[in-house]
């Protein structure tokens, strides 16, 4: 059902976004926003989202049925500035008729970077070597020191190849890898453009020597790193996740890592984020823990934020927004 709304509509944000956002929703709504670099308590959450046609969040802010009653049955659309959306429940917005949009496309390229530049890291102990120096451990050269795995013909495997996953293959064939692997809910068509070649799951884990997690997270992939993948992936192997924390069990991570059932890891995402500092995981110096910064730029950023902003003022023109999101 549509509403129709007296004067502008009313959006509130729940974070400090990049400018170029604000700017486009300036000229039509009138917005309230949560003034702060920090997630917004839910508490405050429920208090500031009474009465809004929109809701601009993050994926921090948790959306669900208490939030929706406390804003109330005007509100239109609930825009999230990422392309995840499982902080939404979106079955409870199509309930009440409300649209739900990502940002899809916009982060892509600034994410798959980045699983390139943490599969170097992880493969060729760069982090290792820069504490080495810091600490005053490098000596004269060693033939034996810090020695990492090259990509030249080594097989990759790539759990999902949806855009992240495809711009992620595309940036490696260049390094000289023999083989791109990868197994996904269905086999896609432009797999063929960087040559890789669909596997089972099984296969994917046993023949990859470094294996990137570009999936989300669902149901079928909640957990699927746990201890019995681990023993049959190769004890050489390295793990890369820039998709979702939840896809690896961080428990049975660690114990793969301790007893040498694979070489390494690079996680860009944990469960749960933060990943506290005294987690076992960030004190072994074969895994990499970074603070979730896939779509750090400024390009990724800015185009998120006009994004999302977009997507509210479609709905309010009764058009379709660009990252519309349904239950699957
Ligand atoms: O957009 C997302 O879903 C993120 O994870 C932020 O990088």
């Amino acid at each position: 059902m549509a509403f129709k709304l007296k004067g502008k509509p009313k959006v509130y944000v729940t974070r400090l976004v990049p400018q170029p956002g604000i700017d486009i929703l300036e000229k039509e709504c009138e917005l309230t926003f949560w003034k702060s670099d920090e997630a917004i308590p839910q508490e405050e959450l429920l208090k500031n989202v009474r009465g809004v046609d929109g809701l601009f969040c993050m994926l921090t802010d948790q959306i669900d049925k208490h939030v929706l009653d406390a804003a109330g049955p005007q509100l239109q659309v609930v825009a999230t500035m990422s392309v995840g959306f499982e902080h939404i429940d979106v079955a409870e917005c199509e309930k009440r008729n409300i649209v739900v949009a990502n940002t899809p496309n916009v982060s892509t390229d600034s994410v798959a970077e980045l699983t390139v530049a943490l599969l170097l890291l992880t493969s060729r102990r760069l982090l290792e070597g820069v504490t080495a120096v810091k600490n005053g451990e490098w000596g004269a050269w060693k033939p034996m020191w810090l020695l990492g795995t090259e990509m030249t013909q080594r097989t990759v495997g790539i759990l999902g190849l949806g855009r992240i996953g495809y711009g992620v293959a595309r940036r490696l064939r260049p390094f000289g890898v023999r083989k791109i692997l990868y197994h996904d809910v269905v086999s896609v068509s432009y797999a063929s453009d960087v040559g890789a070649e669909f596997v089972t799951f099984e296969e994917l884990i046993k023949e990859s020597d470094f294996i990137c997690i570009c999936c989300n997270l669902t149901a079928q992939t909640r957990h699927k790193f746990n201890k019995d993948t681990f023993k049959k992936m190769k004890k050489s192997a390295i793990l890369v996740n820039s998709g979702r924390g939840g896809v690896v069990h961080h428990d049975d991570l660690y114990n793969a890592l301790v007893n040498g059932d694979i070489a390494a890891a690079g996680l860009d995402v944990t469960e749960p984020e933060p990943l506290p500092a005294s987690h076992p995981l960030i004190s072994l110096s074969n895994c990499i823990v970074l603070p979730h910064m896939g779509s750090n730029t400024w390009e990724s950023r800015n185009s998120m934020s006009t994004t999302a902003a977009k997507n509210i003022l479609a709905v309010f023109h009764k058009e379709k927004p660009m990252g519309e999101v349904h239950v699957k």
